[in-house]
């Protein structure tokens, strides 16, 4: 394997054999092979990916698909039926909670047996114990057994005996959804530092924020398959779309998707693509200075209509007027605008702004969290108005829009990046990030 890589994994699969009955298991054996007993099935099937050094590569995909198990054949605690792993450094993992540990120990025991599992001495533990406790906050506890810890505990404590050794790869499937904001903000700082370091690091999310902002590429698995291997981004954006799909057309997107398809309906856009025709309904008579035709998204997703169908989204000022190049700190509405195709119940509006990488920078929904719009009619069209301060800072931004009902599965129509706007310079600034919050000029004050 070349020296640039951490990771290798070439045509990797995991064959479960499946018994209905546990006599079915003994009958295997006592047959020896000469009949069998049980069904295949396959968890992991032909996945290949490298992972260079100092990469951090995220897993998405839906619950079952396959993903510890490929986690558990990286790490060595499973093997696989087929296929080759090849890994260069020393490999730290967190995967199951307090999987490592043995309940009878104490937490400082289980340190020392955790750490001596991944290749340290005593005096290279004795030199990190310090430190490992202090950040996993257990304190005295750490002398007590850990079947007397509670999931957090376990978790923080798993967490800072892997990322304090310094590992050259890091994997990491899940565990840090458990514990609080407070360790989890703690978790995430530390990853970051590991990474900047060179650390390789491999883990599994749901949260697509974790992805888009942690993560230089991203796996997406389903059903065993290694379906895309591509930008966070266009990842988390292929698997909701997968899971907000109707049922019946999931396989045929997963088939778009394994055959490298333009994942966007709009790249490259035929003349009678929905997302073009939402994108002529959507575009304005320009107003002057306030309206560049020009600034339409290319990673427009429409979901599949199940119920009602949003037809136009877009920005207006305090005119009326739809514009997309907004002024710092001016009120405007965004507005969506659609029609129902059945009867819904339950339903409710909602509105999102991104960032360029994709991070939601805020959103709105109507009516306000735990309400709902009793019903509504096929045929009844909508209009929908959300006003909102324009308090982010110069630059360029998406808008998406949905409605949500107790109807469907998911919901009812959901569109991301329908609308880009950008927001302009209003001269020198002095905040920076995405929002400005500042609410009076900062006062300085310096001893004489
Ligand atoms: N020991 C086992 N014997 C048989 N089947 C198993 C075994 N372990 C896992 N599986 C099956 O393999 C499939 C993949 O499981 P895996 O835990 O890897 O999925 P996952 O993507 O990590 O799911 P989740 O997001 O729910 O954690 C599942 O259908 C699971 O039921």
């Amino acid at each position: 394997m070349s020296s640039e890589l951490a990771i290798r994994v070439a045509n990797l699969s995991k064959c479960y054999q499946i018994y209905d009955k546990p006599r079915d298991r003994l009958m295997q054996m006592l047959m020896r092979g000469h009949k069998q007993y049980f069904r295949e099935f396959w968890a992991v099937r032909d996945v290949s990916f490298e992972i260079k050094k100092g990469e951090t590569v995220g897993i998405v995909g839906r619950n079952g698909s396959g993903k510890s198990t490929l986690l558990q054949m990286i790490c060595g605690t499973l093997n696989q039926t087929s296929g080759s792993i090849e890994t260069q450094g020393r490999i730290a993992a967190l995967l199951e909670l307090g999987s490592g540990f043995n309940p009878e120990f104490t937490g400082r025991e289980n340190v020392y047996l955790n750490a001596a599992v991944l290749g340290l001495d005593r005096h290279e533990v004795d030199e990190c114990f310090s430190e490992i406790v202090k950040f996993s906050e257990i304190g005295d506890f750490i002398d007590q057994p850990t079947k007397t810890y509670s999931s957090g505990m376990l978790v923080r404590l798993a967490f800072s005996v892997q990322a304090m050794i310094e590992p050259d790869i890091l994997i990491v499937d899940e565990a840090l959804a458990v514990g609080d904001e407070k360790f989890q903000r703690k978790c995430f700082s530390r990853l970051e530092e590991l990474k900047n370091r060179g650390t390789s690091i491999l883990f599994v999310s749901h949260s697509e924020t974790q992805i888009i902002e942690l993560c230089d590429h991203a796996l997406l698995i389903d059903h065993g398959e290694l379906i895309m291997n591509a930008s966070p981004l266009q990842i988390v954006r292929s698997y909701q779309r997968l899971i907000y799909a109707p049922e019946a057309e999931q396989a045929a997107l997963l088939e778009k998707y394994k055959r490298n398809d333009p994942l966007y309906d709009s790249a490259p856009s035929s003349p009678t693509s929905p997302t073009d025709s939402f994108q002529e309904a959507s575009k304005e008579t320009a107003v002057l200075n306030h309206y560049d035709p020009n600034l339409t998204p290319e990673t427009t997703t429409i979901y599949p209509e199940q119920g009602a169908r949003i037809k136009r989204i877009a920005i207006h000022d305090c005119n009326g007027d739809a514009v997309n190049i907004l002024e710092p700190m001016k009120k405007y509405r965004i507005v969506s605008e659609g029609d129902f195709s059945e009867d819904l119940e339950r339903l409710f509006f909602g509105i999102h702004i991104r960032s360029i990488s994709g991070a939601v920078i805020s959103g709105q929904r109507h009516p306000e969290d735990g309400k709902y719009i009793d019903r509504s009619q096929a045929g009844k069209r909508f209009r929908v108005e959300f006003s909102f301060n324009m308090n982010l800072l110069p630059g360029t931004y998406f808008v998406g829009g949905g409605v949500w009902s107790e109807n469907s599965a998911s919901c009812a129509h959901r569109i991301l990046d329908a609308i880009m706007f950008r927001v302009q310079s209003s001269g020198p600034q002095n905040a920076f990030g995405y929002c400005n919050l500042t609410a009076s000029p900062a006062v300085l004050s310096i001893e004489e």
